[in-house]
């Protein structure tokens, strides 16, 4: 099939630098991709019932872990392996299997290894990482999930014993979705209030065995069941749980933080129960990391199979002429290549997370920043995936419906990355909570002369009309512009923030009533402040493109992302007196012909995202673009000559 495009630019770069983070270990990726590829039978499986699809993934798993590679420790000593390894399980492209190893390893047996101590690794790590027991993450209730402080499960602790005793006072305290657990699981790290000489001591961790390793039957004094079947992750056994008068040995208490002595006396090494949560908690980002990754992966997948398919498919056209291919159809490319755009800008904020993991580990303020930075930035990617892969379904018209071609299936099984791990209102609350404590701490610093200069210096540019007005295309296409229009909005929307606050504070109203009633800009800010951090990421990895040509591509999808998202942000721009209404409709303009200049570079664009050797089965995301013999094979249409 003839194809109108110009594959000039050096794809194996672009593909380097959009993988820059993982590249080391990319030759191991590769060889142990094709191990679990070659020997493991590999999903989705559409036609299955559910707890069908439960036991054969909990097989898959089995075997993917009997193969060595995934260790807990792993998660300390080199996170990028570990990830590398989760990589290559993504082209069976059914998520269950992934998410039961990373409840296992990384929810359950990370949990034991940030807040447990030597004593719980050495009596764990060997067992976890051999699959002899396997590892769930209980903190969600009926009652709370997103406010995991208000938890009701208890743990009173007996002296006379020295067991934890622990019970599940009420219906909402019932343990809720939590992973590998109502068929497979054999132990579930436990967050409940510790209960100490009658005294709520808070959120604490315990290591809780729910069955026997051999027999696989529920101990005595704990009630468990499936929560039912789900949008998406069906191979994956949620559960309910509940617990009357459990019994579990003191030794199980997680007490990196806090402890019971042998003498009982209990211990904590932070200033209050609240703390420890909050330390608790962010000890556990690497989770969020693989939420953010996962969709920008699956996306790029996506994206890669609708730009092919609306290169190759034609539909209307001029009398007695070829019929015109979809892609030429501004309705069309309008909407992929903006979505290209912000997803390979995603993919460099997505590797500035990878590339901190590790030393964010090194002190509690870049534990803090790092956290509240992934915060957003996951929020922001799972929901800008769900929504993008919805458009792209719609875009591959009825082959985008088949299941065979994936689309609509990614979307179910990403859907649950906007919920599990922190809902996105709730992190990017996370997140500016962050924003706003940085900004006091500069205020403190810099005091009511440098918050002068700032706020004159935005005024000058909104009170400027020659700025608001000046629309020279060099000028809006420049980086500079993006930056600044990206920095402008993130300031602004922090000072219209504080005044909100002190305006509902100033009529009698709590610090959290007048949080709450400024929620709306609350998440602005956070937003604001990922697509700025975004930005800069994009920049940098623009900047270390060396072949020209792709360089300057690059540069220009990374521009049509700053452009488009503004664009997309006229009201807060247009409100804000940033620009008038003439500038507005040339930044439209200017999207426009960045698409048009973009879209002979689109396929070769798509040509660096992996998809894993063509191993995914996306009949329109194959090398030969031919869709319609794909999708014959899938269904069965016979191949032979039609008369
Ligand atoms: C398939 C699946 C697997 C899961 N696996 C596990 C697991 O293994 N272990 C585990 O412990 N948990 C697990 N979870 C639970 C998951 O972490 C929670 O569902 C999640 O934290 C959200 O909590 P919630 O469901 O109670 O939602 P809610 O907290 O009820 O949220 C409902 C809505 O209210 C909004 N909202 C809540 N609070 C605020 C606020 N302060 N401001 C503004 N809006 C707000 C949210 O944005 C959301 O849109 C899983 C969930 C699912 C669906």
């Amino acid at each position: 099939m003839e194809m109108d495009y110009k594959a000039v630019i050096d794809t194996q770069q672009l593909s380097a630098i959009r993988n820059e983070s993982l590249i080391h270990y990319d030759k191991e990726r590769k060889e142990f991709e094709k191990i679990i590829y070659d020997s493991i039978e590999h999903g989705p499986f559409l036609d299955v019932d559910s707890t069908t699809q439960k036991r054969l993934t909990n097989e898959i798993v089995k075997k993917v872990m009997a193969m060595g590679r995934f260790r807990v420790q792993l998660l300390r000593e080199d996170p990028k392996k570990l990830l590398s390894y989760l990589h290559a399980l993504f082209p069976s492209l059914d998520l269950s299997p992934i998410a039961k190893i990373v409840i296992h390893l990384q929810l359950f047996g990370g949990t034991i290894l940030e807040i447990g101590t030597e004593q719980h690794h050495k009596r764990y790590f060997d067992d976890i990482n051999n699959y002899k027991i396997v590892g769930g993450f209980a903190m969600t209730e009926m009652g709370h999930g997103s406010n995991v402080r208000q938890i009701e499960t208890t743990a009173t602790y007996d002296h006379s014993t020295k067991e934890f005793i622990i019970n599940s006072p009420s219906l909402t305290s019932t343990k809720f979705w939590i992973g590998n657990m109502s068929m497979f699981g054999t132990h579930v790290v436990l967050f409940c209030r510790l209960i100490y000489k009658g005294e709520d001591k808070g959120v604490h961790v315990i290591v809780t065995p729910i069955r026997d390793p051999e027999t696989l039957t529920v101990y005595n004094g704990i009630s468990i069941g499936d929560c039912g079947h789900k949008v998406g992750w069906n191979g994956v056994d949620n559960a309910w749980i509940r617990f009357s008068n459990y019994r579990v040995p003191r030794e199980n208490l997680l007490n990196r933080y806090a402890t019971i002595t042998e003498d009982g006396e209990y211990i904590s090494k932070l200033s209050s129960p609240s703390k420890l949560f909050q330390i608790t908690i962010s000890e556990l980002v690497f989770g969020r990391m693989l939420y953010v990754c996962g969709p920008i992966q699956y996306l790029g997948i996506a994206l890669k199979a609708s730009i092919r398919y609306a290169f190759s498919r034609r539909q209307f056209g001029e009398k007695g002429k070829t019929e015109e291919l979809i892609m030429n159809y501004p309705t069309h490319y309008r909407i992929l290549l903006p979505m290209l755009a912000q997803n390979t800008a995603f993919e460099f904020a997505r590797n500035w997370v990878i590339d901190n993991i590790q030393e964010s580990s090194k002190s509690e303020e870049k534990r803090e920043e790092f956290h509240a930075i992934v915060s957003g930035i996951k929020a922001m990617v799972t929901e800008f995936a769900i929504v993008a892969l919805s458009r792209l379904r719609v875009m591959c018209g009825g082959n985008g419906m088949s299941s065979h071609n994936l689309l609509g299936y990614m979307r179910n099984e990403l859907d649950v990355f906007q919920t599990a791990e922190g809902d996105g209102a709730v992190l990017y609350q996370q997140l500016s909570k962050y924003l706003m404590v940085e900004y006091k701490r500069w205020y403190k610093k810099e005091g009511m002369t440098g918050y002068i200069k700032k706020e004159v210096q935005s005024f000058l540019v909104t009170s400027n009309p020659i700025y608001t007005h000046y629309r020279s295309m060099p000028y809006l296409l420049s980086n500079e512009f993006h930056q600044h229009a990206f920095s402008f909005r993130f300031e602004k929307t922090r000072s219209m923030v504080i005044e909100q606050l002190n305006q509902t504070k100033a009529k009698g109203l709590t610090f959290q009533q007048s949080w709450n009633a400024s929620l709306i800009l609350v998440a602005e800010l956070a937003k604001a402040y990922t697509h700025l951090h975004t930005l800069e990421c994009a920049h940098r990895a623009v900047r270390k493109c060396s072949d020209p040509i792709t360089r300057h591509v690059l540069n220009d999808l990374i521009k049509l992302y700053a452009l488009h998202n503004i664009e997309q942000d006229f009201g807060f721009f247009r409100n804000t007196n940033f620009l008038s209404s003439g500038k507005a409709v040339a930044i439209s303009e200017a999207v426009t012909s960045l698409c048009q200049t973009l879209k002979p570079y689109a396929l070769s664009i798509v040509e660096s995202i992996n998809d894993f050797e063509g191993r995914l089965d996306i009949p329109i995301g194959k090398s030969d673009l031919d869709y319609i013999t794909h999708m014959a094979r899938k269904v069965g249409i016979p191949l032979q000559k039609h008369a």
